[in-house]
């Protein structure tokens, strides 16, 4: 893995830190990372593997560039709005580094497709945005025996972890199930999309993450391997926590292999909860169209979109107790939405009784899905 005249002066200063050197650039130029999430923490860990001269990097992503991605998600602008994430970072990165080699998959991450994408690289970065994804990724770097850079965000707090490492003695290091056995419940679950996030956040986690992968390949300093380093923006507090590996849940990643593909994630990440009623879009556009009596509650404090169902009543989540009263006085169905569907799945479970409700049902989804579908 020779290195040509031009990456010589580009990597000139990698190549006079001892620590790197000719030996680190070349080991960076033969390796090969998949950086699954193209959003938040995707954006700044590609930037700079790309720079560092990762010499293959793939990036798994199926979402297309929103304008509200552009305060974090700077590696796009407004003109990629509406094309594919994994399209657009590679056609900005092939002009950050020509001397690397960058593969796009639009596709989603799942338990169809993962072995495929995930064995043909030495390191995944996990820079998505959900649970059901997060045990996804541990469970197949797991099977296949791959170390990956977990990072996530909420609002002003950021953690992150190198994960499912072997170090230098061949000891096997803590897994995502070692950290967390049972995923949270889903309205305690982080969600940017809910709650906000601040936009350097990303940016630092991110970049966390591009410097744990490089030091995993070029085997300088010290791994981010069997610890948590948590960041709070407001207080510039950083903590570390050790963590230990746990046989017990490494065998539950496994439990599944070589027949993953049967194994529901979603399902999984939601059954640890009492079950709510849930209405696809589909369903309830078929009520609302057949004339059945449903209340609409729209439980937004700040909308994303402008649209609302028809005839919905405005209630936000912090005014529901008052009001809750009024909601259910109604023989009719209820179904509670928002803008992604968490926050009304937030709403329901604040009804007394609201396991005993069999006509109170969330819009999976939100208004997300139910856009999706009038445009069908
Ligand atoms: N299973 C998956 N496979 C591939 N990419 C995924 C998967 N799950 C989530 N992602 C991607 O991870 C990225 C996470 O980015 P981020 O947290 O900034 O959220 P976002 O979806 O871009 O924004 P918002 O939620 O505010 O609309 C998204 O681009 C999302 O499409």
């Amino acid at each position: 893995m020779n290195l040509n005249k031009e990456e010589i002066q580009y990597y000139h200063r990698h190549l006079i830190l001892p620590q790197i050197g000719k030996t680190g650039q070349q080991a960076l130029k033969k390796a090969k990372v998949l950086v699954i999430g193209a959003g938040g923490l995707g954006c700044p860990t590609l930037m700079y593997l790309s720079g560092a001269g990762v010499g293959r990097v793939g990036i798994v992503d199926p979402d297309k560039v929103a304008v509200s991605n552009l305060h974090r998600q700077v590696l796009y602008g407004f003109s990629q709005v509406g094309e594919f994430k994994a399209e657009a970072a590679v056609n900005r990165l092939k002009d950050l580094n020509p001397n690397i080699v960058l593969k796009a998959y639009t596709q989603r991450l799942s338990p169809e497709n993962a072995v495929d994408l995930i064995s043909q690289y030495d390191v995944v970065v996990d820079a998505t945005d959900n649970f059901p994804t997060r045990y996804l990724i541990n469970d197949f770097c797991v099977y296949l025996d791959k170390p990956f850079v977990s990072g996530s965000i909420d609002r002003f707090q950021g953690q992150l972890s190198v994960l499912n490492f072997t170090d230098n003695q061949g000891n096997k290091c803590p897994t995502y199930r070692c950290l967390f056995p049972n995923p949270p419940a889903p309205e305690t679950a982080p969600d940017c999309s809910q709650n906000g996030v601040i936009g350097v956040l990303p940016g630092i986690i991110g970049n966390l993450q591009a410097n744990e992968v490089i030091k995993m390949i070029c085997g300088v300093g010290e791994v981010l391997s069997g610890k948590v380093l948590m960041f709070d923006a407001l207080s510039n507090q950083t903590m570390l926590f050790s963590i230990q590996r746990n046989e017990q849940a490494v065998q539950q990643a496994l439990q599944n292999a070589p027949d993953f593909e049967s194994f529901d994630y979603e399902s999984f990440c939601s059954s640890s909860q009492q079950k709510i009623n849930e209405i696809s879009a589909v369903d309830l556009h078929k009520k609302l169209q057949n004339n059945e009596k449903i209340q609409l509650i729209d439980v937004r404090s700040i909308p994303e979109f402008q649209e609302e169902l028809p005839n919905a009543i405005r209630i936000p989540l912090n005014n529901l107790q008052a009001n809750i009263h009024n909601i259910l006085k109604n023989d009719c169905q209820v179904v509670f939405y928002c803008d992604h569907g968490i926050n009304s799945i937030r709403a329901i479970r604040m009804l007394p009784n609201h396991q005993t409700l069999k006509n109170v049902f969330n819009l999976t989804g939100g208004l997300v899905a139910w856009l999706k579908e009038e445009k069908k």
